[in-house]
């Protein structure tokens, strides 16, 4: 099946899973958890009768992006739409919006999708009873030129990897460093490497639970002082120094971690010797094969000698490190400083609680943004709401001390969209003012200050996700100093629509292939108003303008949880950095 034929908002059903529930669909899959996870991510919405000839198999429209918003007007007469362009049905977009649906007046062109052997090879929807048109036939003709086109890729709208790299760079690098105690550094990058302060183990070391021994055996079994009648410890036990030198033919009981005595040429478990009495009231250890120099006695400086490097500059610190930066004697680590951010949610319109009512939903983006920006190693204060006022956005942007403020919602031109007049109000410096992206093209960059600035996410969730990845995920990670993600590439599982000028950002789950190893299977559920198919996904791939076909290998980006990367600090209640003027 080629993917994009059903993933329209509309809940179009796949085949064969025409009134089926979804929880039916995913039920009757392997069995393989894999499979089920995968089948109730993709497991379509009810289908709620939408005729084809309603829109199923009409080419949808794509609104000119939010650059140029202000001339499509101007445009308008021409096309008859408000500058809409025609898009196929797999536009996240348009998908959302059914009235924008009905004005397109030209197909657009997608080179390298029209080409798509998977899609030539793949079942000929033509006939396709219910009417849609195959998506062959959706491709149409060349985009005409001349006054009646509007670009989708406005002047203002800038490449996908473009805008992540002005976002990258636009601060010069992280703050200076600072030391911390030890655990107060995880999530934070080292600004000098780890050097050992200590050999490790710092002293030679039993490996087991048995005996010290010296030389071959049997031999004449010890206790360190005393004997265990008399209350004494059986032997020696971590966390104590044995005071005697073994003697040759001498045992001395010991336990795991001991240090093991001068004297002593190995360690002899304590499941291969045998004690027996001897007739003087002593006892001999004797084993059935010999015990060689050195058995399972982890010699000091094993690991590491003091001074050694264990870790670079530049490393992320992760629980691990905790663990091996306080094995090798740290009490505090010296560590570039967690970026702040302030996350104020626009939206009049937004509950905090309770079930969506009466035209108001729910904030999703609140709950979302706070663990993601601290996956990402970033210190947000509690999300702010804000009511949908210009004043009360001038207020909070003005006040906030944050590095990073992030506001979601209001970058679109609506009556209460405040974010660009008040940015404007500030003097701030837009550095990405739209992106040629789907979903998020309005998202946007400005530099407030010389070292604050702030990120516009658009109100739509996926499409603030969007703009989470691509403009304040690459500032924060200059700002904490992270290295990048190793970049992460892996062929499709299944074709994906393009945009036809635009990057769409897709979610993906990981499947393994025999032919191919892992593949990128992309997620249903990728409109920009959806969280579901993210929710689901290991990943978000990169889809260049025109689509991809199946087996293409694409960039993908990996989620914090899934990349590993999540190791960031999670604020206790009274941990987390209060916003000014937050409650
Ligand atoms: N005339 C045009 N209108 C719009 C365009 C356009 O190019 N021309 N672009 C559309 C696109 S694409 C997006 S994305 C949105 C961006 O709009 P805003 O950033 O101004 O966001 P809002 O209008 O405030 O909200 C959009 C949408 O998202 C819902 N929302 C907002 N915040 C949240 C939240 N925290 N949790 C859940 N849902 C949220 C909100 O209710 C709206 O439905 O603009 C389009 N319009
Ligand atoms: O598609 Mo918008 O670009 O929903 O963010």
């Amino acid at each position: 099946m080629t993917y994009g034929e059903f993933d329209d908002d509309f809940g179009e059903e796949p085949d064969g899973m025409v009134g089926r529930t979804r929880s039916e669909a995913a039920g009757e899959a392997s069995g393989d958890p894999f499979e089920e996870a995968l089948a109730l991510a993709n497991a379509t919405a009810p289908v709620r009768g939408r005729p084809a000839a309603e829109g199923g198999a009409e080419p949808l429209t794509v609104r000119v992006p939010h650059a140029t918003r202000e001339t499509a007007a101007a445009h308008s007469s021409t096309t008859g739409g408000g500058g809409d362009i025609p898009y196929t049905p797999d536009d996240p977009f348009s998908l959302d919006d059914p009235a924008a649906s009905g004005n397109s007046t030209w197909r657009s062109s997608r080179p390298s999708c029209s080409s798509n052997s998977s899609r030539s090879s793949g079942p000929d929807r033509s006939s396709d009873p219910a009417g849609r048109e195959s998506p062959e036939t959706l491709e149409g003709p060349a985009a005409p030129t001349g006054p009646g086109h509007h670009p989708t890729v406005a002047a203002g709208a800038l490449p996908w990897h473009t805008a992540r790299e002005i976002a990258e760079r636009a601060v010069p690098g992280p703050p200076a460093p600072e030391t911390s105690a030890l655990g107060d550094a995880l999530g934070r990058t080292l600004a000098a490497p780890l050097a050992a302060l200590t050999d490790l183990p710092s002293f030679d070391t039993s490996a087991m639970d048995g005996w010290a021994v010296s030389g071959p055996g049997p031999w004449r079994l010890d206790h360190p002082s005393g004997t265990a009648e008399d209350g004494a410890p059986p032997g020696i036990l971590a966390g104590h120094s044995p005071a005697e030198v073994l003697r040759d033919g001498h045992a001395i009981p010991i336990a795991t971690g001991a240090r093991v005595p001068s004297g002593a040429t190995a360690v002899l478990r304590s499941e291969h010797g045998e004690v027996r009495e001897l007739s003087d009231g002593g006892r001999r250890l004797y084993a059935p094969r010999p015990a060689p120099p050195g058995q399972d006695i982890r010699p000091r400086g094993q690991e590491c000698r003091r001074g050694d490097q264990l870790l670079p500059a530049g490393a992320l610190v992760t629980p691990a490190v905790l663990g091996l930066a306080a094995a090798a004697g740290y009490d505090e680590l010296t560590a570039y400083p967690r970026p702040r951010a302030e996350v104020l949610v626009l939206g009049d319109e937004l509950l905090d609680h309770g079930l969506p009512q009466e035209g108001r939903i729910r904030d999703a983006l609140g709950p979302l943004l706070a663990p993601w920006l601290h996956a990402l190693g970033v210190e947000a204060a509690a999300p702010r709401r804000l009511a949908d006022d210009a004043d009360t956005l001038y207020a909070a942007i003005a006040q906030s001390t944050a590095d990073v403020v992030i506001t979601t919602g209001g970058t679109a031109s609506g009556p209460v969209d405040h974010v660009h007049p008040t940015l404007r109000r500030l003097g701030a410096e837009v550095l990405v003012d739209g992106v040629a992206v789907r979903p998020g093209h309005p998202m946007l960059l400005a530099r407030l200050a010389p070292h604050r600035h702030l990120v516009g996410l658009p109100g739509n969730p996926l499409a603030a996700v969007s703009g989470l990845v691509t403009l304040a995920e690459p500032l924060l990670r200059t700002l904490a100093a992270r290295p990048p993600g190793a970049p992460f590439r892996a062929p499709l599982a299944a074709p994906v629509h393009g945009h036809p000028q635009d990057t769409r950002i897709v979610p993906v789950t990981y499947r393994e292939d025999d032919r191919h190893g892992l593949m990128a299977m992309p997620l249903r559920f990728h409109g920009p108003a959806m969280l579901r198919g993210i929710a689901a996904a290991d990943a978000l791939a990169v889809v260049p303008p025109g689509g991809a076909e199946r087996g293409t290998e694409l960039e993908l980006l990996e989620l914090p949880w899934s990349a590993g990367l999540s190791v960031g600090w999670s604020p206790g209640p009274s941990t987390g950095w209060t916003a000014p003027g937050s409650a």
